[in-house]
């Protein structure tokens, strides 16, 4: 190409970008006229854009202006909300608030859909606004680029007419289920992990709410997400288009009594469906004497919040530990020692340190063992390691009870690798 082709080329490529830009700005300066202003009639570019779903008997006139006229807020553009919010737009909603606090990182790319490799770094509730108005520039959408909490629920969530939980922490999920059932909107509920996923609609339809099926939170330390259990792209995929199709449903009124659906994507049959419990009489916030008419602190409730799900686990005292400066010193001096792995199979196919003895934390009661074995000859100094820091903690404490010494590498190989090895690979 000749200097002179190059610079056409760049020309062209600056006026499409300012031209996208102006179509952007020019969306996010819309008026934000609620409810739109002609209620009972389509205008042609709507009529001839929704075509498709307009000749829908279930669906209509009449559906299609519902959904125009129906506000919805997706809390959580992740794996779940990326499909929520580019249906929902692409289908006709007429107002989609957007909450999210995190920014997009390039291991969310494999299944938060509606972020790409340009928006990494940048806040997802505002990434996934720009994609819903690159879809339908007439959408009202209303990115919120903050942690949903209880200083902020009961301003936005009564805004709204349908909500939507696309998180992915126990604490938004009551304090969620608290701010519908007091604002009284239904809440439209998924969760995702591994291949498995699971969907509920509460407080819809005289049904229960969260705390009528789950009155207590589970432990902290049981609670997996997908950063530590991993899933499988498609699974929130799947589950999120359900929950937008079960929000449409309610919006143009053709939802059923809620019920819990099971999906589990390994089975070779892989929806069921369960009635679900009754809503409870005596349920603390939805039953007929509720004791909780206002948000409460929903991190003390639950042991953990909305930002914390990576916080490191505390079990050991400093003298059990060690850096990994320490232990990098430690193969340096080359000192004889016995290095532990506790991740699972899966984990350590992927990558591992040099000569270590490699037992997943789920076996190593039984195993303890082979630890002896590997020590006993020259009674070696143990470390253990895991990809955080957290599982190792675990096992040294099981170590320590069949009377083997050891020290956990804190951090585990997440820190190994951003202070010691910038090569060795993070996951
Ligand atoms: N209280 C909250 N307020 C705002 N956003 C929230 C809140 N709780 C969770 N989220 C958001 O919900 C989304 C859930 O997405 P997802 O389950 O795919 O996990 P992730 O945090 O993006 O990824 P990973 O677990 O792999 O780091 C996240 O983007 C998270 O920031
Ligand atoms: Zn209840």
């Amino acid at each position: 190409m000749s200097l002179q082709e190059e610079n056409e080329a760049l020309k062209r490529r600056i006026k499409e970008l300012e031209e996208k830009n102006q179509f952007l700005q020019h969306a996010q300066e819309q008026d934000f006229a609620w409810p739109f202003p002609s209620e009972d009639r389509l205008s042609n570019a709507e009529i001839r854009r929704f075509g498709r779903q307009l000749i829908l008997p279930d669906v209509g006139m009449n559906g299609q202006l519902k959904l125009r006229n129906t506000s919805m807020l997706v809390v959580g553009a992740g794996g779940l909300g990326s499909p929520i919010c580019l249906y929902l737009g692409g289908a006709g909603v007429g107002r989609i608030g957007i909450i999210d606090h995190d920014e997009v990182d390039v291991s969310n790319l494999h299944r938060q859909v509606i972020h790409d490799e340009s928006r990494v770094g940048i806040n997802k509730a505002r990434s996934a606004a720009e994609s819903i108005r690159r879809i339908n520039s007439t959408c009202q959408v209303i990115p919120y680029d903050c942690v949903l909490d209880s200083s902020n629920a009961m301003n936005i969530i009564p805004k709204y007419d349908i909500v939507l939980d696309a998180t992915d922490n126990v604490a938004t999920r009551y304090l969620l289920n608290d701010a519908c059932v007091i604002a009284g909107k239904p809440l439209v509920s998924g969760s995702a992990l591994r291949m498995d996923g699971q969907l509920t609609t509460y407080n819809y339809n005289g049904g229960p709410c969260y705390r009528c099926l789950h009155p207590t939170p589970p432990p902290a330390e049981t609670v997996t997400n997908c950063s530590d259990g991993g899933v499988l792209g498609v699974i929130p995929g799947i589950i999120g288009c359900i929950q937008a199709l079960q929000a449409i449903k309610i919006s143009i009124g053709l939802a059923e009594p809620p019920s819990l659906l099971i999906f589990s994507g390994a089975q070779p049959t892989m929806f069921r469906t369960m009635k679900l419990r009754p809503r409870k009489k005596d349920c603390v916030v939805c039953g007929e004497n509720p004791s909780i008419t206002q948000l409460i602190d929903y991190v003390q409730f639950c042991g953990r919040g909305a930002t914390d799900k990576e916080a490191p686990l505390q079990v050991l005292g400093a003298d059990d530990r060690i850096m990994v400066e320490s232990y990098q010193k430690c193969i340096s001096d080359d000192r004889p020692h016995l290095l532990l792995d506790v991740r699972e199979q899966v984990q350590y196919d992927i990558c591992s340190l040099p000569n270590s003895l490699h037992i997943p934390l789920r076996q190593l009661s039984r195993r303890v063992d082979e630890v002896k074995q590997a020590i006993e000859p020259r009674q070696e100094d143990v470390y253990v390691i895991c990809r955080l820091g957290n599982d190792s903690q675990l096992a040294v404490k099981i170590l320590e009870e069949h009377g083997i010494r050891a020290k956990d590498i804190v951090g585990g190989l997440h820190e190994w690798s951003l202070r010691i090895d910038t090569d060795f690979p993070i996951y």
